[in-house]
């Protein structure tokens, strides 16, 4: 093989030419570059990518291998991403948490939840997705995977193994109680009874662990920010009013935990009325929208109220699985919430790292 350059430090210079444009600089420049090191015809290039299976840093890495190839050397890329502080510690075989809240109730988190969470998956990704919905337990069967937990002895102590299905492992609060029981917690029963059963399961190694959070501000959805490392939220909201000023107040509380917001999703924006092919937008239009507008946050997009989606959940198969324009937007907003925990870590590194840009003389 001949090389267009020959040392690692010129193989560094020519990654300049890979722009990302999130961070409106090249990858040598904000930090993501971190190792470059040549061996006889390969190039081993590490690289701070924030998040796996997403987009954006699938585009990044594909661009990073073809300046490597254009060099003459066969590209060996590996990514270590710059997590949230403290993560190692508490999850260390979780790469990110992505925590699903609402500020209401029955606006659609659990359906968010579980899309994404299968979405991930279907991605590529190894998933798992805990249900810490103690007031209505149902991302699992939403994932078809509402089986008990199977207990497993490790050493000495009892583990529950988590059901799997559409590649993603579920647990839940309410694997902890019967179908039937009312799960009326006061808080600290719901903070203990969080914090054990997360300790209890036997996760396996994650990418993503998607979290269903209770609706609203409570002591609940409190003790799981206290609880685990989220690496950012996403908040679901109904365009309505009533919806978005319920999910202002949620954010705050993200504030007050130091959990970055990873966007807004607005969900039953429009129905289209399968009968006559007319748009109705039921709950009103662009709260969602105007609300990440207003408070400077990533707009995730928004999904239609569709029958299918609400079938995927009643039969336990996400529609984010299935064909058509709704499967394909919720495919999207999958990818875009990767993405968002991909450039929240991007930044982070380049905070982290970058050198202050020189001023102009
Ligand atoms: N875009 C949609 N189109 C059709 N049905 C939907 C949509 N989003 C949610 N639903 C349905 O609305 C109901 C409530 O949704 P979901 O359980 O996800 O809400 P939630 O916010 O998690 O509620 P809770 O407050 O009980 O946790 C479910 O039956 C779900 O299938």
């Amino acid at each position: 093989m001949t090389h267009s350059i020959d040392t690692a430090a010129d193989l560094r210079d020519s990654l300049r030419r890979v722009e990302d444009a999130d961070l409106g600089d090249d990858v040598v420049s904000t930090g993501l570059v971190r190792e470059v090191t040549l061996e006889g015809d390969t190039a081993r290039v590490d690289l701070a990518l924030g998040a796996v299976h997403a987009p954006t840093d699938e585009r990044l890495a594909s661009d990073v291998r073809e300046v490597v190839r254009e060099a003459g050397f066969d590209p060996e890329l590996t990514a270590t991403p710059e997590r949230t502080p403290g993560a190692e510690s508490v999850l260390p075989n979780v790469d990110a948490v992505v925590a699903v809240a609402s500020g209401k109730g029955g606006v659609g988190k659990s359906t968010v939840a579980s899309n994404v969470a299968a979405g991930l998956a279907d991605r590529g990704a190894s998933v798992g997705l805990f249900d810490a919905d103690v007031y209505g337990p149902n991302a699992p069967r939403m994932l078809g995977a509402n089986a008990t937990p199977d207990v497993e002895t490790v050493d000495g102590e009892k583990r529950l193994v988590p059901p799997e299905n559409h590649g993603v492992t579920v647990a839940s609060v309410g694997s902890l109680v019967g179908d039937d029981d009312p799960v009326v917690w006061r808080g600290p029963m719901a903070h203990s009874a969080l914090t054990d059963l997360f300790e209890d399961v036997a996760w396996g190694s994650l990418d993503y662990l998607v979290v269903d959070l209770p609706p609203g501000t409570g002591d609940a959805q409190l003790s799981v920010l206290q609880t685990l490392p989220v690496t950012g939220a996403v908040v679901v909201t109904t365009p309505q009013a009533v919806a978005t000023d319920d999910t202002r107040r949620s954010m705050r509380a993200f504030g007050e935990f130091d959990t970055p917001v990873l966007g807004v999703v607005e969900n039953m924006r429009t129905f289209v009325c399968p009968d006559c092919g007319s748009a109705h937008d039921v709950f009103g239009a662009g709260g969602g929208e105007s609300l990440a507008e207003e408070t400077g946050l990533p707009y995730l997009g928004s999904l239609p109220l569709d029958p299918q989606v609400r079938a995927g959940g009643d039969e336990g198969r996400p529609a984010v699985l299935g064909d058509g324009e709704t499967a394909e937007t919720l495919r999207t907003l999958a990818g875009r919430v990767a993405d968002q925990v991909g450039l929240l870590r991007r930044h982070r590194r380049m905070k982290n790292v970058a050198p202050p840009t020189e001023s102009a003389p």
